[in-house]
């Protein structure tokens, strides 16, 4: 800003995958001090692209130049020596290893574990993004680990930030604290390539903005001077629709289909959280929403419910069948599905084909659909893969590729659409919209509200609190391992919802908001 000759600029970048023009000739330029959006729906092109930046990708076609100079950025290790970081969608940390060990690994002058823990003290005490150097990364929680990875490139100095989308797994005040973060990187004249679904963050945060569609840029504009509804246009080409859940949408007589009782669970890890007598009901065609910051527990509660953490027999019931030790195999032929909240390793085996990976969340049926005395019928496997793309509009360039090439809004798709088209009785989600455009994650919302209208009892666990007041019937907050009293989601205050998260048992606790409900066990 304020300097003529942009800090970057990018001309004509071009990049296919077989006939897929993923990024076809796309200009972009960034000033110095500029916070710049990157805006697009699933599979738009935005990580080609700023792989392309960062030099894991080569370009076809086109040029780059920094502070007006021509370069060719080979790799990433050329790019951290020009001056740019990147913080990845996906986690790049050794899980075995110390956040200092991880940190000291990415740093090109190769300090030792010890002397990154006095620089990320400064740096921590400066910017205020708290984590602890001694912990293991596996096991952290996502938030934590993304906190982590922030780090890991701030630490770098870099001139240029590139961040896809970074605040997919913060909270509101994780969040906040990376924006102050960015800001002040901004005021010292550091640029940031920011990506990002969430439209109202990018409003507030950033002072230009590039919208592509199809692998093309079509708008440059001030964010600041949009509305997210006229942000959210631009990307899709079309208006998007909000999704709501009717209050009283539960019938009163509804039967109890899971149940959760006083579940003590302690993951035997050093920093996992235990849980502390977790109870919950929910019944048929009811919504469950699970609030809270990350590392409060969530991921050992999904263990739980899906049976990879297996605890007394009788803690757990589907449908009055006592299910707390079995497996999440025995779980799923019962009738449950589960989205766990890391789309590719843990949902999907990133280097197979859809098909396969529309496979794997089902036993070979035993109506023999798709097989049957050990023999796979390849062709129907094809058409339950094909039919879940149609429904969920996974867009990709192959017919069947490989999950590890899809864009990460689309493999979110795909995964909830595996999930959905089981017609589960019981579906459990981490994280529902994790990385997924505006649109598609209207197209998801209205797909779970339609899974609770057929009949399915349905827990969401999500860091996103309008997402879960727009789709929850009720609301429970998990805190250091405590999960609260479950709220009327029509009801409760943001303000009840956020004093909870922070540990205050008593908020949310008016007769108006609890949910008083008996059922005969
Ligand atoms: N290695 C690859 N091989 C084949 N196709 C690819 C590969 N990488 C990306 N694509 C395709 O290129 C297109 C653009 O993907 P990209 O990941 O750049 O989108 P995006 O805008 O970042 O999307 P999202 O918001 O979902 O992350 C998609 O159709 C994707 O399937």
């Amino acid at each position: 800003m304020g300097n003529t000759v942009p800090l970057l600029a990018v001309e004509g970048l071009t990049k296919s995958f077989g006939a897929l023009v993923a990024v076809g000739g796309v200009d972009l330029s960034i000033g110095e001090g500029s916070i710049h959006a990157l805006l697009g729906e699933n599979g738009a092109g935005k990580s080609t692209l700023v792989k392309m930046l960062y030099g894991t990708l080569q370009p076809d076609a086109g040029n780059i130049t920094i502070r007006g100079k021509p370069t060719v950025v080979t790799s990433p290790n050329e790019a951290r020596a020009l001056g740019i970081g990147m913080v990845f969608q996906h986690f790049s940390l050794f899980e075995s290893m110390s956040v200092a060990e991880n940190i000291a690994l990415a740093l090109d002058h190769k300090p030792t574990p010890d002397e990154v823990k006095v620089e990320l003290k400064e740096f921590v005490e400066r910017y205020g993004l708290h984590v602890d150097p001694d912990a293991t990364v596996g096991d952290l929680d996502v938030g934590v680990r993304q906190r982590v990875e922030i780090l890991r490139v701030l630490l770098q100095k870099p001139a240029l930030v590139i961040l896809d989308e970074p605040t997919s797994v913060l909270t509101p005040q994780e969040a906040e604290s990376l924006f102050g973060v960015l800001r002040q990187l901004a005021s010292e004249g550091k640029s940031i390539l920011y990506i990002s679904h969430k439209l109202d963050e990018v409003r507030a945060l950033c002072d230009d903005a590039t919208v592509m569609r199809h692998g093309k840029v079509v708008e440059r504009t001030d964010p600041r001077k949009e509305s997210s509804a006229s942000l959210a246009r631009a990307m899709v080409g079309s208006d998007v629709s909000e999704v709501r859940r009717k209050a009283g949408a539960v019938a009163a007589d509804a039967p109890l289909v899971f149940e959760l009782t006083e579940v003590k669970y302690d993951p035997g890890t050093l920093f996992g959280m235990s849980l502390k007598n977790v109870s919950m009901r929910v019944h048929s065609g009811e919504i469950l929403g699970i609030a809270g910051v990350a590392g409060n527990g969530q991921k050992e509660l999904f263990d739980v419910l899906s049976g990879e953490a297996l605890v007394e027999l009788d803690a757990v019931r589907m449908d009055g069948h006592p299910v707390g030790s079995l497996s999440i195999s025995k779980r799923r032929q019962r009738g449950a599905a589960f989205v766990p909240e890391e789309r590719a390793g843990h949902a999907s085996v990133p280097a197979m084909a859809l098909s396969e990976n529309a496979l794997i969340t089902r036993k070979a049926p035993e109506d023999g659909t798709l097989g049957s005395l050990g023999v796979m019928k390849f062709s129907a496997i094809h058409k339950l893969s094909s039919m879940i793309r149609d429904a969920f509009d996974v867009r990709s360039a192959k017919a069947d590729p490989a999950a590890s090439t899809l864009s990460g809004g689309n493999l979110q798709k795909f995964v909830v659409g595996r999930e959905l088209s089981r017609d589960p009785k019981i579906l459990v989600v981490n994280q529902p919209t994790w990385g997924v455009d505006a649109a598609a994650a209207s197209f998801i919302r209205g797909a779970i509200l339609q899974l609770a209208e057929k009949g399915s009892a349905i827990i969401v666990i999500s860091q996103d609190l309008d997402e879960l007041l727009q789709i929850s019937d009720k609301i429970s907050v998990l805190s250091h391992g405590h999960l609260s009293e479950p709220l009327d989601a029509s009801k409760v205050t943001l303000e009840q919802l956020g004093l909870l998260m922070g540990g205050d048992p008593t908020a949310g606790q008016s007769e108006t908001t609890v949910v008083e409900r008996s059922d005969a066990a």
